[in-house]
């Protein structure tokens, strides 16, 4: 250092004759020898048929470029610039400097070259799958799960786990959010329903944990509601068969009373009350968290649920720590307000962003008043009634109305709501799956994410509060490429807010009478109607 700035300030304008002070140079110089400068070697001929050949005379020359950049530092490092005029003493020594600067020019261009087709590869695919990103350096779409192997170095005992249980190609969504949260990065994600979002953020959870691992919770993954959450660790369970994770569900009882100090747990999958509860109330520490996801995440951002979930994601306090907002739905105003808490995020659109799930067939009735509905639904199920189905409606004291009257009619029925146990929800969940209910009425709380194979129809027999409500809802069915029917009931009461849901259906390539698309737009974003009782059967019945 001090050599160097002696030397700076001795030599500085000076011009320099490298030959007559070889040995003064021989002093200064710090990097692998040069062919003297003094004695200059031509380069052999052997040498120059080296140079020709190929890919190794390519990685040759740069690597003789660097060191001899490094070497011949008199030509570049700040205070020896006055050496530059020394090249013209030495012809040779010029001209293999040339060769070296093609040829790093054309490892260069190459380089360039596939980067360029790298880009092109990765806009065709994601043309072809209608995926949308926004954001820097967002990393190529995958053309097949294989991929996950060569260019992420997965166990192929996760990829095989996946061919097992039939999954032979990722869905659009996986392609994309996949190799983003691989890559370390953050994403928002917007796919239509059963598209397959909670595979393309467990995956690559499961790829970066070590299974087993101690030092506490590695990732955590935020449900709205404990169904989802119950959901989310069977499918999670199923693509490690075979290895030993941690993986737990925030039940009541753990979220209570759990020993938290010694629990072994990689994931940990939870609705945000429950989390919370334990977090504050039974020390649950979270700083070694690396992974949160946000399923269903505008919901999740909705008043109500938005403190809890800022104190969970402020309690996942490691600072490398990865986010990720997935679902159907994304308004504009819940990603500025998620914005907040990401970092340098990829927003990854699949279709359109807020819109229904194409393989389902759309249709709205006007059914006039609370008593027609009924009469339609009846006469619905009597000309068809291909079960699975779901009815929604808005409130547990109409879901308990309407399930008296279909229990009269020698109708496979259940009905679940917020009012019954964790267990009974559970149980009418599984019936259905199980093929033992035909019809299930509901209200929102199976609304979001619920994966029940192969439900045929979905009937709004309520009108849906919101554009999004009513998306999800229809959702339940033409899961994973299948088709499904939704029919949405309106009153007079609805018409109002007729125009909304009349959008979704139009940009999914639904019909809809030019009447209700002449109808005004309504500026408010929900709509909840106080409505006559469905039902008048007593109690008992
Ligand atoms: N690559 C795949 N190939 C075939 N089926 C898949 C694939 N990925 C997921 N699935 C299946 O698709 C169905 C829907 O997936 P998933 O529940 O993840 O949808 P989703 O996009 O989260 O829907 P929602 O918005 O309603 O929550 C599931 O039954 C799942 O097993």
């Amino acid at each position: 250092m001090e050599n160097t700035k002696l030397s700076s300030a001795l030599f500085a304008g000076t011009h320099f004759d490298r030959k007559r002070f070889a040995a003064d140079f021989a002093r200064f110089r710090k990097g692998p020898a040069l062919p003297s400068a003094a004695t200059p070697s031509a380069p052999s001929p052997e040498k120059k048929r080296k140079r020709k050949s190929g890919k190794a005379k390519a990685k040759k020359n740069k690597k003789r470029a660097q060191d001899a950049a490094a070497a011949a530092s008199s030509d570049f490092v700040e205070g020896f610039s006055v050496f530059k005029g020394l090249a013209d003493n030495n012809a040779e020594l010029r001209s293999e400097k040339v060769d070296m600067r093609k040829d790093d020019d054309s490892v260069a261009v190459r380089r360039r070259k596939e980067i360029e087709r790298e880009f092109e590869r990765a806009a065709v695919l994601r043309k072809r799958f209608d995926i949308h990103i926004a954001g820097q350096n967002a990393p190529a779409p995958l053309e097949s799960f294989e991929e996950l192997i060569s260019r992420y170095g997965c166990d192929s005992y996760l990829v095989g786990n996946l061919s097992k249980l039939g999954f032979q190609e990722p869905t659009p969504i996986q392609r994309q959010a996949m190799p983003i949260l691989l890559s370390g990065r953050e994403c928002f994600a917007c796919a239509p329903t059963g598209s397959g979002k909670t595979l393309a953020f467990l995956f690559p959870l499961l790829m970066k944990i070590k299974p087993g691992s101690k030092g506490g919770v590695k990732a955590v993954i935020l449900c709205p509601t404990r169904e989802l959450a119950a959901q989310t660790v069977r499918e999670c369970k199923k693509l490690v068969k075979g290895r030993k994770y941690y993986i737990k569900l925030m039940t009541k009882e753990l979220s209570k009373s759990g020993n938290f100090k010694d629990m072994h747990c990689d994931i940990l999958v939870s609705t945000p009350l429950r989390l919370d509860h334990a977090v504050k109330k039974r020390d649950l520490d979270l700083s070694s968290v690396e992974y949160l996801v946000l399923d269903e995440s505008d919901k999740l951002f909705e008043l109500g649920f938005v403190e809890v979930v800022d104190s969970v994601v402020e309690a996942c306090s490691n600072p490398s720590i990865i986010r990720s907002l997935f679902s159907a739905t994304l308004p504009d105003s819940i990603e500025t307000l998620a914005r907040t808490i990401m970092h340098d995020a990829i927003r990854v659109i699949v279709g359109r962003k807020n819109s229904a799930s194409s393989l389902i067939k759309q249709k709205l009735i006007f059914a006039g008043t609370e008593r027609g509905k009924l009469l339609t639904l009846r006469q619905n199920f009597q000309e068809s009634l291909n079960p699975p189905v779901l009815i929604f409606v808005q409130s547990k004291e109409r879901a308990k109305e309407l399930y008296k009257e279909l229990a009269f009619d020698d109708i496979r029925v259940d009905v679940i709501h917020a009012d019954l146990s964790e267990q009974q929800r559970q149980d009418a969940v599984d019936n259905l799956r199980a093929g033992k209910t035909w019809v299930l009425i509901a209200t929102e709380v199976i609304a979001r994410g619920m994966d029940f194979k192969g439900v045929a129809s979905v009937i709004n027999y309520d009108f849906p509060e919101s554009a999004a409500a009513y998306i999800h809802r229809i959702g339940r069915s033409g899961r994973a490429g299948r088709s499904g029917e939704a029919i949405t009931f309106f009153t007079e009461e609805d018409k109002p807010f007729l125009r909304n849901i009349a959008n979704v259906l139009v940009s999914s390539g639904c019909e809809v009478p030019s009447w209700i698309m002449a109808l005004p737009k309504l500026k408010r974003k929900k709509h909840r109607v106080d409505r006559d009782p469905i039902s008048y059967l007593p109690d008992e019945v």
